[in-house]
């Protein structure tokens, strides 16, 4: 069996970042921008009052001095004149500082009598001027590949840039496969379950920038399997759920096997995980997952979240693990790397954490109290708490 890495590898090998495509600004979310950007403008485009109050001359604030004022400046309106000596200019946050002034006195630190303000006696010493340029210029840019978060959705409209090169969001084809699965809200037979991997996978899939195509389940023979897999053209990636193992019904394991599918590689030395396969189905890139709820799940945390990232542009790369304290005592593992459902939490300023005792791979309820999956990695020897381990947030 081939190890995690070199089963990522594979996996990011079969795959291409999508397409460019172009879109407003407006549907930038959780897309990931392909080119670069660059401003069209200096933001801010003027200087600009950072305060409620008046602009003012910075040397004739002495105390209880008194100005004239002459107009006004607010945000959209600019005063277009000139502060010449002895005079002020009513101002607004965001507003145009007008030529002559060199400071905002904020509107506290006077008193207004009529045209006329007279400065307080004590008054704060900031000149609450936001210089032109001061967040950017004009021509700078953001790079690209780069995931757009809502604050540089934010920088890039302020940039007056609407319209945004991104990469197409891939599709994933989900494929369960199982005699024993129906659709929630199907009233299942006293054999049957619900099938829950698909749900599980497309909400991973979408939530992570790309598209989730859900199939009909296909049933346990090979027509319905194949007419199934036929439906996904045109999709980036099939991505299979169960029947991967080794039983009678296994008919996945058995394509990675016998060569029908153009198999890259099949079984992990990984838990659970372990009969993930991976190739290529008429031309198109495979993941097979284990049907195991949580297996599907992990491989799905492990294994999509960088295809998805490497589909769109981003930098191939398995998902960055931090270091936790271990919170129990462990036995040695075994020859697979076990992604431990575990529980992360920080106590006296160390975060602690502490696996379930229950690891098996049907357990969804376990799976949903982790927040975190636990690192072991092949072989590794017992482990006691307090030990530095690795986790992935999930
Ligand atoms: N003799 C051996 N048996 C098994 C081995 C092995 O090495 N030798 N490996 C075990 C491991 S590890 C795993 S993981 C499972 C994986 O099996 P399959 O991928 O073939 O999965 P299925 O048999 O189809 O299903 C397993 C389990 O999960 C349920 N399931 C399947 N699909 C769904 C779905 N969409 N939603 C909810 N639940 C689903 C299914 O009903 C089964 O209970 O094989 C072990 N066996
Ligand atoms: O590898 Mo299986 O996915 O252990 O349950």
């Amino acid at each position: 069996m081939i190890s995690v890495d070199e089963a990522l590898a594979q996996v990011l090998a079969l795959l291409s970042p999508t397409d460019i495509e172009t879109i407003e600004i407006r549907d930038a979310t959780a897309r990931v921008l392909a080119q670069p950007v660059i401003a069209k403008r200096d933001q801010p485009p003027f200087a600009s009052s950072a305060m409620d109050g008046y602009a003012v001359k910075s040397g004739e604030l002495d105390p209880y001095a008194q100005l004239l004022v002459i107009g006004e400046s607010a945000a959209g309106n600019r005063f277009d004149g000139t502060i010449k000596a002895g005079q002020c200019v009513r101002i607004f946050t965001g507003a145009p500082v007008p030529e002559g002034a060199d400071r905002i006195l904020i509107q506290e630190d006077c008193t207004r009598s009529g045209n006329v303000i007279t400065v307080n006696p004590d008054i704060d010493t900031a000149h609450y001027i936001r210089p032109a340029g001061g967040d950017f210029r004009a021509g700078s840019t953001i790079d690209a590949p780069t995931p757009l978060t809502p604050s540089n959705i934010a920088l890039i409209a302020t940039m007056n840039v609407n319209e945004l090169p991104v990469y197409r969001k891939p599709v994933i084809a989900l494929v369960a496969t199982g005699d024993e699965l129906v659709h929630p809200s199907e009233t299942p037979n006293q054999d049957q379950i619900i099938s829950s991997n698909n749900f599980g996978l497309k909400a991973l899939i979408e939530s992570h920038g790309a598209t989730a195509r859900l199939l009909p389940i296909a049933r346990d023979d090979m027509d319905s399997l194949t007419t199934v897999l036929d439906l996904c053209e045109g999709a980036d990636l099939i991505v299979t759920l169960g029947g991967a193992s080794v039983g009678d019904h296994d008919l996945m394991g058995k394509m990675a096997a016998d060569g029908t599918l153009d198999t890259e590689f099949y079984k992990v030395a990984m838990r659970p995980g372990k009969p993930l396969m991976a190739g290529r189905y008429k031309g198109t890139p495979l993941i097979g997952l284990p049907g195991n709820p949580v297996s599907s799940l992990v491989c799905g945390y492990v294994f999509l979240i960088p295809a998805i990232r490497a589909m769109l542009g981003l930098p191939r790369a398995a998902l960055a693990t931090q270091t936790a304290t271990l919170g129990i005592d462990l036995p040695a593992n075994g020859p697979r790397s076990h992604y431990m459902r575990a529980h992360c939490e920080i106590t006296d300023g160390q975060n602690i954490c502490t696996p379930f005792e229950r690891q098996d791979s049907s357990l969804l309820s376990v799976m949903t109290a982790a927040n975190a999956l636990m690192i072991r990695p092949p072989n590794q020897g017992a482990l006691s708490a307090g030990d530095d381990v690795q986790f992935v947030p999930l």
